[in-house]
């Protein structure tokens, strides 16, 4: 018990530079909205600085080459070395942000994520530079003495350093709370331009929230050093904690992120201290302490997390357009032949290059799968590979190749998707946390575990397949033009598969997730699985680059997967063009190691410098453009498709379709959908309060009432999107436990307001994305067929002329009555149509109500939400007016139309006047 509580002591040394972390990143989120991952790097850089200056008196400046290092004519005394070190992180951290991060403010979040990981990159190699890549262990500020605590001698530092985390963290709460700057900064980040408007410069305080998180994680990893140690090569194992701990705090608290680090820091110590005892099992032994913070980051992020986003929480910025055209095998036939006269033709170290770019592609196209087309970002795809190579030298000789080959990438597949789980309830910077503390737990706890894999074992046992022998190496020949063959066949099939079913109906579902994960699973899609398969797909790609890897080098070892190797795959595919096979092939010429590399560095010989010019250069791309390659190349996809003549068509007006029945009895038919006591809460704001209804088949029943009457949270809730109380039967069948996805496969479905249709998709894809079984039938344009939910859809709706369009390429009300195509498409007994008339033309508008009129006629119900009093009186069988979350009226829309009680609702407006609702958006 008294060690334990000695380790647990001991711990608050790594435990506040933790929170130093933490609390950095907790800022710049506030004021920038930016999960900076190179937080670490910019501690390090200051502690470091100060280190250099107390020892030699040499000013380092953050830049290699003439002038970036001033003599200041001898050692600095501690602390004022400590205030220049500190200094110098918070001006770096400011040039960061006008730098980097102001041009990339409206950039996708994924491409900020991944200028945060080449800002990590570049800083590291700076580091690695300037001060060397050994370790330090600079001279203490702090207390040397022994305090003794109840019987315990522990060394007095760690109670100051923890002191002075938490007064650090006082100070910027009360800061921030409590002064002008402070407020103005917690502003910033969610209202640029109210804060504009109060004469702030939202610029100078983004420079300022980042030039303060610089100047706090290097007070803390400065002091924290003398007992810690100082090396840019520990980078990796401290940016995770310093995560979580932020993370704990939400991203939002200073406060909680300081108090997690101090006390991650101390039950990490703790780990590490029982892992050492001899009772402790010897497979379990390395690596516990280092991935514990995994444990902490999966289990905040899962409590937290919602498995699909709330209304007001989707995020709406875009990844890069994924080609849709189709596959041209001319061009890649080319590639192929090229790629085959690259490996006759070239022999030694050059061959090597181009089997090693060739492995990359494998690489580049997980993250294409995973981060490119659904849009998860993950930094653990070297973790995967080296979970197969581990695997396969661990089952070799016993089991032969390529049978070894298919057990590696089935347990990397099986780990990778393990991975993926948190995605199902984790987004964006977030799952890019709990990747990276997934590829640190892996990286220590197996590839530095020698009790648990079998690195050591020395040399992996020739491939060999019919007789023939793959090895890369034999003799003097270093790179075999065999190995080449095995590794282009490998990387041929792998591509076209990308290929292809990035193209198909699994493309479309994957880039429905992407696009709008509410919408997809309100169009029939199963969102988890489809992350699942995703990141199943990516880890088997990676698995086979992993063991190709580990054949290449004819033996496996930990340093090819490590984690800052994961970190270069994402930033190496986003650059390239993280949406296509042909970005991932860009990509992975541009590998380290790899074709363009070599001859780059034949050309200009970097030597030393390459790491640093080579992440400057990335940051400047991606600065330049921040959708990477792709944006380019889907606009040269864009181009082929319109010269061979499958561009868009011109818009023409949305016709009738032929399922129009307007004029059909109205029956009043069985019962669809009972809701009884329906309650929606948003934590104390009460939306819905007790709404109960019955809606028949053939009946459409107007849902109104003013803007925030709660019409919307019925209907989020009817269909799974919003928590509720209260019964809901569709067909007699409960539904309110069910999932949005099943309710939708249950005849339940719904339009948005939002139009929330997926961008990427174009209007037919949009509509198959949607039909729950999906017809093969070759389509032609100008025949439609009953038979095809998505044909009579787009008839149903009026669609069918836009189909070949993208949803950009359409106004609102062109876009609202797709979403209505699409609500259909899966041939739904009950339809909830949220404001589908808002943004069209009158005449459209009428279009529009006889559409739904002979919807229902079909036997349909029909739930109307509408703002627009006529609509609704020309449409509606019976009428419901809702107020403050309550029904007020039911009847007919004559009679609800004159209720004194509805009039008053909607601020005194007469009779004649009403507009219901304050009339159309
Ligand atoms: N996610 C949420 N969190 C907290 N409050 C919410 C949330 N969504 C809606 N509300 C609140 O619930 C109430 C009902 O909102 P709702 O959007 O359902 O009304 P509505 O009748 O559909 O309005 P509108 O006509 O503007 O669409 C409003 O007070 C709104 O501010």
């Amino acid at each position: 018990m008294t060690e334990l509580a000695l380790f647990a002591l001991l711990g608050l040394a790594v435990g506040s530079l933790y929170a130093g972390l933490g609390m950095g990143i907790v800022v710049t989120f506030r004021t920038t909205g930016v999960v900076n991952i190179a937080q670490v790097g910019l501690g390090m850089w200051g502690a470091f600085a100060a280190d250099e200056l107390a020892s030699t008196g040499r000013l380092v400046l953050p830049w290699v080459g003439p002038a970036s290092a001033v003599g200041l004519g001898g050692p600095w005394p501690g602390w004022a070395a400590l205030a220049a070190g500190v200094v110098s992180a918070a001006v770096l951290g400011a040039a960061a942000h006008l730098l980097i991060f102001r041009p990339l403010r409206s950039a996708p979040q994924l491409a900020r994520i991944v200028a945060t990981v080449g800002l990590l990159l570049t800083l590291q190699a700076l580091i690695g530079l300037q001060f060397g890549t050994g370790t330090r262990r600079p001279e203490s500020l702090l207390p040397d003495g022994v305090w003794s605590v109840q019987g315990l001698d522990v060394p007095a530092d760690r109670f100051v350093l923890a002191g002075l985390t938490l007064a650090i963290a006082a100070v910027l709460v009360i800061a921030q709370r409590r002064t002008l700057v402070g407020l103005a900064l917690r502003a910033t980040a969610e209202d640029e331009t109210s804060v504009a408007l109060a004469g702030w410069s939202p610029n100078l305080l983004a420079a300022l929230g980042w030039a303060i998180a610089g100047a706090v994680s290097a007070t803390l990893a400065s002091l924290a050093a003398p007992s810690l140690g100082l090396s840019p090569t520990t980078f990796p194992a401290l940016l995770v904690p310093g995560l979580a701990c932020a993370l704990v705090g939400r991203l939002s608290s200073i406060g909680v992120a300081a108090v997690a680090g101090l006390v991650l820091g101390s039950v990490q110590s703790v780990v590490v201290y029982l892992t050492s005892q001899p009772s402790w099992p010897d497979w379990a032994r390395t690596g516990l302490g280092d991935a514990f913070p995994l444990v902490v980051v999966v289990l905040v992020l899962m409590l937290m997390g919602r498995s699909l986003p709330e209304r007001g929480a989707i995020v709406t910025d875009r990844l890069p357009p994924a080609p849709r055209g189709p596959l041209s095998w001319p061009l890649a036939a080319s590639a192929v032949t090229g790629a085959l006269a690259l490996l006759v033709l070239t022999s030694g170290t050059v061959r090597f290059a181009v089997i090693t770019s060739m492995i990359f592609v494998l690489f580049t196209l997980s993250v294409v799968v995973v981060t490119g087309l659904v849009g998860q970002v993950s930094l653990a795809q070297a973790a995967v590979a080296g979970v197969a190579a581990f695997t396969v030298a661990r089952v070799t000789p016993d089991v032969p190749f390529p049978l070894n080959l298919v057990v590696g990438v089935i347990v990397g597949t099986v780990i990778g998707t393990a991975i993926g789980v948190p995605a199902l309830r984790i987004r964006h910077g977030q799952l890019a946390v709990v990747t990276l503390a997934a590829a640190v737990a892996v990286d220590a706890f197996v590839f530095r575990n020698s009790a648990l894999n079998a690195v050591g074992q020395g040399a992996l046992p020739a491939p060999r397949l019919w007789g023939a022998d793959f090895s890369v190496r034999r003799g003097d020949d270093l790179a075999r033009w065999p190995f080449g063959l095995l590794v282009l066949t490998i990387v041929v099939a792998a591509c076209v598969g990308v290929a292809v079913m990035s193209r198909g109906s699994l493309g479309r579902r994957f880039l429905a997730v992407r696009g709008d994960e509410r919408a997809a699973a309100a169009a029939g899609i199963d969102v988890a699985r489809t992350k699942l398969l995703a990141f199943a797909i990516s880890s088997a790609l990676a698995s086979l680059g992993g063991v190709l890897v580990a054949y290449s080098y004819g033996q496996v070892s930990a340093e090819p997967f490590g984690v800052m190797v994961g970190v270069t795959f994402l930033l190496f595919a986003y650059i390239g063009g993280v949406t296509s096979v042909t970005g991932a092939l860009v990509a992975a010429a541009f590998a380290p190691g790899g074709l363009a590399f070599l001859l780059l560095d034949g050309v200009v010989d970097l030597g030393e410098w390459f790491p640093f010019v080579s992440g400057l250069a990335l940051l400047v791309v991606i600065v330049a453009y921040p959708q990477g390659n792709a944006g380019a190349l889907a606009k040269v996809s864009a181009r082929l498709a319109a010269l061979r003549g499958i561009g868009p068509v011109e818009v023409g007006p949305a016709s009738a379709g032929t399922g129009d029945v307007h004029g059909a009895e109205r029956v009043a038919g069985e019962p669809l959908l009972d809701v009884d006591g329906l309650t929606v809460r948003y934590g104390g704001v009460l939306a819905v309060d007790s709404v109960s209804f019955r809606l028949r088949s053939g009946e459409v029943l107007g849902l109104i009432g003013a803007n925030g009457a709660g019409k919307s949270s019925v209907v989020d809730a009817l269909t799974g999107f919003a928590r509720s109380t209260g019964g809901i039967r569709l067909h007699d069948r409960e539904i309110s436990g069910h999932g949005p996805r099943d309710r939708y496969r249950s005849g339940l479905a719904r339009t948005w307001q939002s139009t929330a249709l997926f961008l990427d998709l174009s209007v037919r894809e949009n509509i198959d994305a949607a039909t729950v079984t999906s017809s093969r039938r070759a389509r032609t344009e100008s025949a439609p067929s009953s038979s095809d939910p998505g044909d009579q859809a787009l008839i149903d709706s009026g669609s069918w002329p836009l189909q070949h369009h993208m949803p950009d390429e359409l106004s609102t009300g062109q876009q609202r009555i797709v979403g209505l195509a699409r609500a259909l498409a899966g041939r739904p007994s009950v339809l909830l149509a949220d404001e589908p008339a808002a943004g069209l033309e009158p005449a459209e508008r009428i279009a529009l109500a006889d559409r739904l009129r002979s919807i229902a006629a079909r036997g349909a119900g029909i739930v109307l939400i509408e703002h627009d009093l006529e609509l609704v009186m020309r449409t509606c069988d019976r009428v419901i007016v809702m107020d403050r979350g309550q029904v007020i009226a039911e009847g007919s829309p004559e009679a609800v139309r004159s209720d004194p009680a509805v009039i008053a609702a909607y601020l005194g407006a007469t009779p004649e006047t009403a507009v219901l609702g304050g009339g159309a958006p």
